[in-house]
């Protein structure tokens, strides 16, 4: 089965590797043909800039972000600097990956001590931005990780998901998150949505590669519109994450196919009322006391502290919730945009920490 990228897990193609083509061997005669294939590969490896997805985003991002744009831009339109974490899966644990990872000059994640993080997760990162290879999926056999931004677990450690907790994954194919919510704890409930048909399957899939089977059974996958789940199962779940479908700027920078771009940008503008719709949708379906993130693989603002604004100023019964904690206990591996609320964090991507964009924002329901 042919499947579509994920959006906001996605990662670049890994770096060409050093000397493809010298390493053929320099037979006079033959010299033309690995360093065709070398350009012929590179070609494919370094990907082409949209220049109206880039002309789009300078406007904007220079208006809200100043010169903290022209750093971000550098590493976004820079593909072959971008860099990828390993999550290891902890059901299907092996010490020879964990020695492979270390003998590659790969560390784990967090090292610092954080309000929540269950010894559960482990995460390995690289300093360069080499690729470890993927996985293949196998029918009856586990993937021992999973590739990913870091910055995707961020929403998870924020959701702080405690064992038997009924869990709602509102987006959520490909299922990087579902799959790193379930390293942290074992839920009571544990309910996946994804509207698109196919991304659902992709989603499955995922689970089918990580999860093993008693646990797999007590996981309900949906393809519900997630903005009609608040009325489906109103107040049923203790945490609930929206990782919102949103204008993805890594991916968006890249795209190839000019009139589905063109399209993507006027319809930006309706994304902040579809996020806010999710989000209006997931308070309805969390239990007073329980507590919801919502996040984004985007820098702009309409789509992550708009939205979260909005949802403050018009339900009564939620509060923002400080994760100012977790913010400073990952600001040595993240670049964090300063000058954000104490509920809410936004990733940067720098050069060897090319992470994120990844908003990300905690509010809980009071009644
Ligand atoms: C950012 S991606 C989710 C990534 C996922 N959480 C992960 O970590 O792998 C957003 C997803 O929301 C889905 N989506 C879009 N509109 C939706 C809706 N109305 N209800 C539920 N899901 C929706 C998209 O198809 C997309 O797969």
């Amino acid at each position: 089965m042919r499947l579509p990228r994920a959006a906001g897990l996605l990662l670049p193609p890994p770096p060409s590797p050093a000397g493809a083509g010298a390493a053929l061997g320099p037979r006079r005669g033959a010299a033309r043909a690995p360093q065709q294939l070398e350009n012929k590969t590179k070609g494919k490896l370094q990907r082409q800039i949209c220049q109206v997805v880039l002309d789009h985003f300078e406007k904007q991002y220079t208006k809200e972000l100043g010169d903290t744009w022209t750093r971000v831009r550098d590493v976004l339109t820079h593909p072959l600097c971008w860099q990828h974490a390993v999550l290891l899966n902890k059901f299907s644990w092996s010490s020879e990956l964990e020695n492979t990872l270390c003998l590659k000059g790969y560390r784990p994640l967090f090292q610092e001590t954080l309000p929540y993080l269950p010894g559960s997760l482990k995460c390995y990162i690289s300093r360069t931005p080499r690729r470890f290879p993927a996985q293949k999926h196998q029918i009856g056999k586990l993937k021992e990780y999973y590739l990913l931004n870091a910055a995707s677990l961020l929403p998870v450690l924020a959701l702080e998901v405690k064992d038997g907790e009924d869990v709602l994954d509102v987006c959520a194919a490909p299922g990087g998150k579902s799959v790193a919510m379930l390293q942290c704890a074992y839920p009571g409930q544990f309910h996946c949505n994804e509207y698109d048909g196919l991304r659902s399957r992709w989603l499955k899939q995922t689970l089918e590669s990580f999860i093993p089977d008693p646990l797999i059974n007590s996981i309900t996958v949906s393809k519900l519109d997630g903005r009609q789940i608040g009325d489906l199962n109103p107040e049923l779940y203790d945490k609930i994450l929206v990782d919102a479908p949103c204008s993805n700027d890594r991916s968006w920078l890249f795209s190839s196919d000019i009139q589905q771009t063109m399209l993507r940008l006027i319809q930006r503008k309706e994304l902040s009322s579809l996020q806010l719709q999710l989000l209006r949708s997931a308070v309805k379906a969390l239990r007073p006391g329980g507590s919801l993130v919502y996040s984004t693989c985007t820098l702009s603002k309409a789509e992550n502290s708009d939205v979260i604004n909005l949802i403050l100023n018009s339900c009564s019964n939620i509060l923002p919730v400080d994760i100012s904690d977790m913010s400073k206990a990952v600001s040595q591996e993240f670049t964090l945009l300063s000058g954000t609320r104490q509920h809410e964090l936004l990733v940067l991507p720098e050069k060897e920490k090319a992470w994120g964009p990844m908003y990300v924002a905690k509010l809980k329901k009071i009644i």
